[in-house]
């Protein structure tokens, strides 16, 4: 039979937004939604009329919880759609005055760093608490000539701005198909010739060695492949990691330690974290 291309568009009105739009995001990912797009009252979410099931139901039922108010309706959309949605839901962003992320229809940005994504449907605006903070780190470390991984690099964005401030040798990984495309798209778009788009995970790293290492995944994903970083960092090498909340941060630093890493500083927002370690 052949397969439908067509997406169901879920519009969440949420109260209060945080922390359950966070809570909502991470439950529909784990039942295969592909996009989210926050928006001012909420959160629209994209998931293919294929992979629909009643597991959808039980994962907005979480939130079926007397400290938040949800509301949402549904309508089925066609791909064509994406750019009028991004349109409606994208403003660019600026992060400390000298990074723009922005999509091709606005209008170009006046800082050092004018980076364009056509997020589509993968993770990485920049309008997230911990690619904000990635950019953040990224923005201030040296990068010039140095080799660099992006793991979880979902649009790109991480190893686009590395690839700016002169990283010679980028591999941005990422275990979803989507996002693998769309980054090889974003990496294009950029004129990034030192990026190197993959689509896998932390089993493509056997024999690599990484001067730089970001990884904007998740707690439990990042706990599993620390030590396969480790094992791929330069002596004199950096890790960034974010996708958790500062509540995690000890685990995290725990597991690095473990592996002989020396925490070095971190950046926080909502509650989010993004962690600075060295060898
Ligand atoms: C939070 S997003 C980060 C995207 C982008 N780097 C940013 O900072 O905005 C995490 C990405 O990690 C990818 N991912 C999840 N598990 C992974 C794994 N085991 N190995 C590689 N990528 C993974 C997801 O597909 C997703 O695109």
């Amino acid at each position: 039979m052949e397969k439908d291309n067509s997406y169901i568009e879920y519009n969440f009105k949420i109260s209060p937004l945080q922390p359950a739009s966070d809570i909502l995001i991470a439950e529909l990912g784990e039942v295969l939604f592909e996009s989210f797009v926050e928006t001012e009252d909420g959160v629209l979410a994209y998931i293919k009329k294929d992979d629909w099931s009643d597991d959808i139901l039980n994962a907005i039922e979480i939130l079926s919880n007397p400290n938040f108010e949800i509301d949402y309706d549904y309508k089925e959309i066609e791909q064509e759609n994406w750019n009028a949605t991004w349109e409606q839901n994208f403003s660019p962003i600026e992060v400390d005055n000298k990074c723009a992320v922005r999509a091709p229809f606005h209008e170009k940005t006046n800082v050092e760093f004018d980076i364009v994504i056509e997020p589509k449907m993968s993770f990485g605006t920049g309008h997230h608490e911990t690619t904000h903070m990635m950019l953040q780190h990224i923005l201030n470390h040296d990068f010039e000539g140095k080799s660099v991984l992006d793991m979880g690099s979902g649009t790109g964005v991480l190893a686009i701005l590395a690839a700016m401030k002169g990283a010679s040798v980028i591999d941005a990984i990422d275990i979803d198909n989507w996002c693998y495309l769309n980054a090889k798209e974003n990496v294009e778009r950029n004129n990034c010739e030192h990026i190197t788009v993959l689509e896998g995970d932390a089993s493509l790293l056997a024999g690599k060695k990484y001067q730089v290492i970001i990884a904007n995944i998740n707690r439990n994903i990042l706990l599993e492949d620390i030590p396969k970083y480790v094992e791929c960092l330069t002596n004199d090498g950096v890790l960034f990691l974010s996708g958790f909340y500062t509540e995690d941060i000890e685990i995290i630093t725990a597991k690095c330690q473990e592996f002989k890493l020396k925490y070095v500083s971190n950046l926080e927002r909502n509650n989010w974290v993004a962690v600075k370690y060295t060898k």
